[in-house]
Order: C-alpha cells, then sequence, then structure tokens
C-alpha cells in the first residue's frame, strides 16, 4: 500500500506539535511569548484547539479514493489545499529571511499568503518574491486615511488581489507576556511598510516636539489622552496605530470599498457572529473570516470553530467564509470544511516554520498539513472538496455522547 506522503519526511519533525516543539527551542524568550502567548488567561487560545477534538468523523469506505483533488478556487488561483498563511506581524523575529522565505514557500507550495500591515519587509518585495501566487494585504486601517490609503495604493500596484480588513482589534488585547518581557522590536528590523513615512514624519514631529511646553510632551507610547486611551499620533508601533477604536461599519467599509476599487476585493477578517456575517454581506464585502486574532484579543470569546456553524448558516453561501484558529493538522482542515469554511488559514505553524528552518521550514508546515489532509480525506471517503460536509462528523460532549449533526 502506498504512502499518501507525496514528498520526502523530515524525519526529525513529522507533525505540526513537533514543528512548534522544535521552534520553542530556537526563538529566543521574546519572540516565542510574543508568537505563543494569547490574551489574558489564554483560555480562548486554548479553546480554539480543543474544539477540533469535539468533533470526530465518520469515514465511508468502498468509494475509490485512488484520485483525490485537494485543490481549492481563491481568487481565480488554484490553490492546492483549501489552507492559506495568514497574515502574523514581524517574522524576521522567527528568521533573518522573514515574510520573503515565507513568500518563497507559500509560491513553491502553491499557497496563497497574506501579509500583515505590520511586516518587517514590504508589501512590494513580498509581492516580488511571490510572483504569479496571490497574496493578500491585511489592514489595519488607521486614524489617519493618509497612512491606510498610502498603502492601499501600493498594494493595489504591486497586485495584491484583496485587503483584508482586521476588525477584532479596535483595541490591542492584553497580553501579559508581552507586557512583562516589555517587548520590543530590536533596532536592526523595522515595520517596514511604514518606514518611509516614518522617517517623513520624524523630522515634523521633533520640530513639533520642540515647540511644545515640557508638561505635553509625549512619551515613546504616545499621548495619552483624559480616558488614558493612546492617541496614535505618534511614531507608528503597534501599541498606536495597530488598534483603531473607531472603525464602524457605517465610515470605514463603504471607505476601504471606494478606496480598493473594483480590482481588489475587500475581506473582513475577525467575525465572530451570525449578526456581524450578515452586517458584513449588508455592507457589500467580498468575503469573511471568522476569526479571535488566534486568541490574541478577547479572551473568553468562542473558539472560532463553535462559531463556525451559525456564520455559515447566515451567509448562506452568498459570499465565502474562511476560517482560522487552533489548526494543526490536515484532519482539522478537514473538519473545518465539514461545518461549512470554504477555507482555512494558520498562523503560528508558519512562525515555527519560519523559526526551524526558513524557507525550508515553511514548506515542511505547509507539506505536512498538505499530506494530512489528502490522507484524512481519502481514508474518510472524499475525493472532491467540494463533498465534504456535515455528514462527515459526529459532535461528542463532555460526556462522550456522540451526536450526528
Ligand atoms: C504572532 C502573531 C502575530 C499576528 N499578527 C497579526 C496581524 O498583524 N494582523 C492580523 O490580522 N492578525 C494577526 N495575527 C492573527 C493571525 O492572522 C490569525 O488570525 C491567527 O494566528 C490564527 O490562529 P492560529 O495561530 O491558531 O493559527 C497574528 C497572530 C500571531 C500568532
Ligand atoms: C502588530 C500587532 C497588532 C500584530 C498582531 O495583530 C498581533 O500581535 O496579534
Amino acid at each position: 500500500m502506498a504512502n499518501a506522503s507525496t514528498t520526502p519526511h523530515d524525519l526529525n519533525c513529522l507533525t505540526i506539535d513537533e514543528l512548534e516543539a522544535h521552534a520553542a527551542k530556537i526563538m529566543d524568550k521574546q519572540t516565542r511569548d510574543y508568537y505563543n502567548e494569547g490574551a489574558d488567561s489564554g483560555s480562548t487560545l486554548r479553546e480554539n484547539l480543543d474544539a477540533f477534538k469535539k468533533y470526530r468523523i465518520r469515514p465511508r469506505v468502498l468509494r475509490d479514493v485512488s484520485r483525490i483533488d485537494t485543490s481549492a478556487n481563491i481568487f481565480g488561483h488554484k490553490n492546492s489545499i483549501p489552507l492559506g498563511v495568514a497574515p502574523t506581524a514581524m517574522q524576521c523575529l522567527a528568521h533573518e529571511e522573514g515574510e520573503l522565505a515565507t513568500a518563497r514557500a507559500c509560491k513553491k507550495m502553491n499557497v496563497v499568503m497574506g501579509l500583515s500591515s505590520f511586516a518587517t519587509t514590504t508589501l512590494e518585495d513580498v509581492a516580488e518574491a511571490s510572483g504569479d501566487n496571490p497574496n493578500v494585504l491585511q489592514l489595519y486601517l488607521f486614524e489617519s486615511r493618509d497612512h491606510s490609503r498610502k498603502l492601499i495604493q501600493r498594494a493595489k500596484k504591486a497586485g495584491y488581489k484583496a485587503v483584508f480588513l482586521t476588525v477584532d482589534t479596535p483595541i490591542l488585547g492584553r497580553r501579559n507576556l508581552e507586557i512583562r518581557n516589555q517587548f520590543k522590536l530590536p533596532k536592526h528590523f523595522k515595520i517596514a511598510n511604514f518606514a518611509q513615512d516614518e522617517a517623513e514624519k520624524e523630522g515634523e514631529r521633533q520640530q513639533e516636539e520642540q515647540a511644545r511646553p515640557q508638561a505635553q510632551r509625549r512619551s515613546s507610547a504616545g499621548y495619552l489622552d483624559g480616558d488614558n486611551r493612546v492617541q496614535p499620533s505618534g511614531p507608528i508601533t503597534f501599541h498606536t496605530h495597530a488598534a483603531n477604536p473607531t472603525l464602524s461599519w457605517e465610515t470605514d467599509i463603504e471607505w476601504l470599498k471606494k478606496e480598493c476599487g473594483p480590482n481588489m476585493q475587500v475581506w473582513v477578517k475577525g467575525i465572530a457572529t451570525a449578526e456581524d456575517a450578515l452586517l458584513a454581506i449588508e455592507h457589500g464585502v467580498d468575503g469573511i473570516v471568522v476569526s479571535n486574532h488566534g486568541g490574541r484579543q478577547l479572551n473568553g470569546a468562542m473558539a472560532t470553530l463553535d462559531a463556525l456553524p451559525d456564520v455559515v448558516a447566515a451567509v448562506q453561501k452568498r459570499i465565502p467564509v474562511h476560517v482560522d484558529g487552533g489548526i494543526r493538522h490536515g484532519t482539522d482542515v478537514f473538519k473545518a470544511l465539514a461545518l461549512g469554511a470554504d477555507f482555512v488559514w494558520i498562523g503560528r505553524p508558519v512562525l515555527w516554520g519560519l523559526a526551524y528552518k526558513g524557507q525550508e521550514g515553511v514548506e515542511l508546515c505547509l507539506r505536512l498539513l498538505a499530506d494530512e489532509f489528502k490522507l484524512c480525506m481519502g481514508l474518510a471517503g472524499t475525493i472532491k472538496i467540494k463533498d465534504i460536509s456535515k455528514d462527515y462528523l459526529v459532535k461528542m460532549d463532555r460526556s462522550g455522547f456522540v451526536s450526528r449533526l
């Protein structure tokens, strides 16, 4: 009997769990804590993972699974599997080649890549490394529309297929290890997409600063207003500019759609409820990602896999519904699809791959998941993505009682 794997194994690393363990030994403490932690006690982060264990697969047999097609269409491109690389900030912390290594691995593995606004590589350099492999730009809409507008224009010019507006971060979640470690991006790295703006602004700022009475001079984190809210008027750092508490459906989605024009889609990332999924449709977005930011924002929020079925039922296939959070095995991809997701995204596993072996490590990460997913499809008795449905799952409650969906 042939093994389902199409590629050679790395005998030291046969699972994403092993990849995580290798990476943990390689990364420095600040980076490991920043990448791996969730908000507050981390319960939502853990529940994202545990949610997958509540479901078991009902395999069907004698169905000729000799020709399995794992490919999925995204932005008119044939992705090798229904999985993409979610945007994660500051990848050069994991490996010196950072986002470039990720882009090259995605291209080689034929997998769509999401680039964080807070990448340590410019969106143009990533686009060049990606060639004709599709990319999406994750966007935090800043209070200064100028910063956002420039970024959108650059993404359009560089051929990005979509922007993913992250909507679960109106205020940055509380990450205790980050606070305790006093997280700082080492000086030799830059939040590359803003580096030019920063240099231009710095001169102006220094002049303004000198003109200001001593008592009103800003701290390095920005100004605090009367409500102790950081005013994002200072340098672009993720403690100030990632969070924009003023975002709303009415004012921002319309603006964003206009800026993106007809050739770059607008998605929202961070939907957790049917109500918001319906609002997304009402406001004309092209797709949604059910996400809780990998458990890094509202601790105590639902696991994304638990949030998914309600959203799928509300959307009724009018727009694509994607999901991320806690996907660590090919069977997790299968379960998410069976619950109605069209596509999934992975965050931390790619960072672990990067830390382990740069581009090669990201390829390994994607290959493991692709092989596991293909094997799962074959052993569950299905050869087409579109046939994966809730008929392939049962749900177990806490007492072990099994029910059909
Ligand atoms: C270190 C780290 C940085 C992240 N940076 C961003 C970001 O810049 N923008 C964003 O929308 N989401 C960001 N995310 C969230 C991911 O896009 C994704 O939603 C999440 O990682 C999925 O969960 P998983 O890590 O369990 O796969 C980040 C996640 C991590 C772990
Ligand atoms: C720049 C940060 C806000 C990136 C992020 O989204 C995260 O660390 O979760």
